[in-house]
């Protein structure tokens, strides 16, 4: 273990790494940290949830000259959710050195980011396409950029954003620093990749599996039109703090969120056809909690980083073993752990051992609740709730009823009773849920739409291999 101490970065970072609670760097933060600050070329692929961020972001903090009015370095994303918490993240561990960090993204007023970007930021996060407008517009100059982050950068690539990458990169003298982070870096992708990179040190963390071993891994074998009723009876069992419900479409999340709430569970659905500050605003409900299930495509499942995520249910399965590996990669972040939920249907066994192929490891086989256990499951947290109410409520209020209901009552009747009225029972309100063919497993395919709720890249003629989503 290693502590940013001993990695010898400024008073001031610092002090805003205490700040954010951080003590000791993580494996890749204590790998890379230091080529970076030698300005190397690096290729950083670390399991997820292992804070690749700041593992990029220290050192590009550490390397901003913050009397210079100049942008000196682009973060580019894959998505505007996740454009804006990387820039969150590179605020705070500027703060104390009070570095200008600004967030660019599509679907956000162009105007208002025109003006902020004559406010004179130091460091830019941006999607793809809303980088390549301003500079279209000429309201975004990076001849003074040194240091470009890729972050996932292995998706950009195969959502075919390589043109726009390489417009972008165009734009920035050739003597600067390039950085690519992800949880995953397919071969194919890495070749690319150091085309527009100069020697880079490929930084590989040293783990036996792809993904962290702190995530319980399951799958459940079960036909199309039991998924429904399973994923609410495993709801119910394992009474999730925050969970995220992966879909294979956007009509299939738009449905799963509805379905859910006719069964009156908290939630709400994330994708690419919502306006943006629909999208945010859910993100933010399901931060605070007051939802409790995010319904998504993959447009969720790279890079975001929110606490309280205990459980991840693939009711669709994942297309790929890396989109495999970041979807369930929203839970376990930082060393805590979670719990990762996949639906399988008959015919897709073969994805699922192509998938464990993949990440090296194994997922164990459980069996699809059934309704009593569902019962079952519900009483328990009614009592766990009914117990913690016992050790920490003031029930002096009470007692007089209870006292009063106990001279005519039995007490175990009377008990059961208020378990019953708090249990949830198992709700068997008929749902429908249009068929989503499986999309094909292929890798080349071509697809006439991109509808997945991320960028569009400009050029069309790229290897495309997700479908509409
Ligand atoms: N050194 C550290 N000590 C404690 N917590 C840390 C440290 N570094 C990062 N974290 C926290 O760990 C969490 C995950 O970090 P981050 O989002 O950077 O992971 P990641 O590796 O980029 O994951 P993904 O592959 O999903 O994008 C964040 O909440 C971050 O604040
Ligand atoms: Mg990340």
């Amino acid at each position: 273990m290693i502590t940013f101490q001993e990695l010898g970065l400024s008073k001031e970072l610092m002090k805003a790494i205490r700040r954010m609670g951080f003590e000791q760097a993580t494996p890749i933060q204590a790998e890379t940290i230091p080529l970076s600050l030698q300005n190397k070329d690096v290729i950083g692929q670390a399991q997820t949830g292992t804070g690749k961020t700041a593992a990029f972001g220290i050192p590009l903090i550490e390397k901003i000259d913050i009397n210079s009015d100049t942008i000196q370095a682009i973060v580019v994303a894959p998505t505007r959710e996740l454009a804006i918490q990387v820039s969150e993240e590179l605020y705070k561990i500027g703060a104390t050195k009070r570095v200008r960090v600004l967030p660019i993204y599509g679907g956000q007023d162009i105007e208002r980011q025109i003006r902020a970007l004559k406010k004179r930021p130091h460091v830019i996060v941006g999607t793809p396409g809303r980088i390549i407008d301003h500079i279209n517009r000429k309201t975004l100059h990076l001849q003074h950029v040194h240091t470009v982050v890729l972050d996932e950068a292995d998706e950009m690539l195969n959502m075919g954003f390589i043109d726009d990458i390489e417009a972008i990169l165009s734009q920035v003298p050739a003597e600067r620093q390039t950085l690519l982070f992800s949880a995953t870096m397919p071969e194919p992708i890495r070749r690319i990749a150091e085309r527009f990179m100069n020697n880079p040190h490929l930084v590989k963390v040293k783990a036996k599996e792809m993904t962290v071993p702190n995530i319980e891994q399951y799958y459940l074998e079960i036909h199309e039109k039991k998924k429904f009723d399973t994923l609410t009876r495993l709801l119910d069992i394992q009474a999730p703090e925050l969970a995220i419900v992966f879909g294979r479409t956007k009509r299939r999340v738009d449905e799963l969120a509805e379905a859910l709430n006719l069964r009156g569970y908290a939630a709400e659905g994330i994708h690419g056809d919502l306006s943006q500050a629909k999208r945010l605003s859910v993100l933010r409900k399901f931060k605070e909690g007051s939802i409790e299930i995010l319904v998504a495509t993959d447009v969720a499942a790279r890079g975001l980083d929110i606490s309280g995520v205990t459980h991840v249910y693939n009711f669709d399965i994942p297309q790929d073993p890396e989109s495999y590996v970041h979807r369930i990669g929203r839970t376990g972040r930082a060393g805590k752990t979670g719990v990762a939920m996949t639906f399988v249907t008959p015919r897709e066994i073969g994805q699922l051992h192509n998938i464990e192929k993949t990440t090296k490891r194994k997922m164990e086989r459980m069996k699809p609740p059934t309704l009593d256990e569902a019962l079952e499951g519900q009483q328990r947290i009614a009592i766990e709730k009914l117990l913690a109410t016992v050790e920490k409520e003031n029930l002096s209020f009470y007692k007089r009823a209870a006292e009063e209901l106990l001279e005519e009552h039995d007490s175990v009747s009377l008990i059961a009773a208020a378990i019953k009225m708090m249990t949830k029972e198992p709700d068997t309100t008929p749902v429908k849920l249009t068929e989503e063919p499986p999309l094909p497993v292929k890798r080349e395919k071509k697809r006439p739409n991109h509808k997945n709720g991320k960028e569009q890249p400009r050029h069309r003629q790229m290897k495309k291999r997700r479908a509409v989503r």
